[in-house]
């Protein structure tokens, strides 16, 4: 299959701040994420893996540059998509340390929410997120409250959320950091089948050592650059 780009980003830069107090977080970066790919973002905390996501889930405004998701430019040194919440809700799957799930619905309810706002029909939403619950192995909390589950549980449920919508990109910041060995393993193996099978291109923010072999590249940021470590094939599961 043809590789496709996902994400191209040319010559980002972004400060916070301005003059005395300006803090430069990501000067003059460029690089391109194909669909399919499940790519790890490491760095030391506080050297822009957030605030990089956040430009790319067009969240956060950066200060410079160009920012391409699929075939659509959607910021070139101002946001060039008119509704950037157009361009998170069709395109874009995020998953966060904490799993900002809705207190007052149930499982399958938040699951489904942001389908059903896409208008894609009520049947088949539910069918997915059933389907997407059975492989992290909670479908039997289908109908409990967030309340209900431990924090890695509602962690998996956010996981299956951001996956619901079959989003073109999927941005994570530490989805595992609340998973045991076996649960961490299990969500990146699906994150990856789901690169594959549905070309959707993964970012993933982690410090966790154990799945870095499960991803196709690994990324880091380097004087407020990007920079890929190769992976030995090998090494690659
Ligand atoms: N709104 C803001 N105003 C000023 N500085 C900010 C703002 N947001 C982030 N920063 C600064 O930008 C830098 C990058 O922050 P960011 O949260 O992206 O780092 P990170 O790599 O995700 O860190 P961590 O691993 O600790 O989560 C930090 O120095 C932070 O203090």
């Amino acid at each position: 299959m043809e590789k496709k780009s996902a994400i191209k980003i040319k010559k980002l830069v972004k400060n916070f701040g301005k003059n005395d107090s300006l803090v430069k977080v990501i000067d003059n970066a460029s690089f391109e994420i194909n669909k399919g790919e499940l790519v790890a973002l490491i760095a030391p905390s506080g050297a822009g893996k957030t605030t990089l996501l956040m430009m790319i889930g067009c969240v956060l405004e950066p200060t410079s540059g160009e920012i391409w998701l699929g075939e659509e430019v959607v910021y070139n040194n101002k946001w060039i998509a008119k509704d950037t919440r157009r361009i998170r809700r069709e395109k874009i799957g995020f998953i966060f340390q904490a799993h900002y799930l809705i207190p007052f619905l149930n499982v399958i309810e938040n699951i489904t929410l942001l389908p059903q706002v896409n208008k894609v029909s009520e049947k088949e939403a539910k069918q997915k997120a059933m389907e997407l619950l059975e492989y992290l192995e909670i479908a039997d909390k289908a109908h409990a409250m967030p309340s209900q589950l431990s924090g890695g549980q509602n962690q998996r449920v956010a996981i299956a959320r951001a996956l619901a919508n079959n989003p073109e990109i999927i941005l994570a910041d530490e989805p595992t950091a609340a998973l045991d060995a076996h649960r961490s393993i299990s969500v990146i193996k699906m994150l990856k089948k789901i690169a594959i099978e549905q070309n959707v291109a993964i970012i993933t923010v982690t410090h966790d050592e154990r799945i870095l072999p499960y991803f196709d590249k690994i990324m880091k940021i380097q004087n407020r650059g990007i920079v890929f470590e190769e992976l030995d094939e090998n090494q690659i599961l």
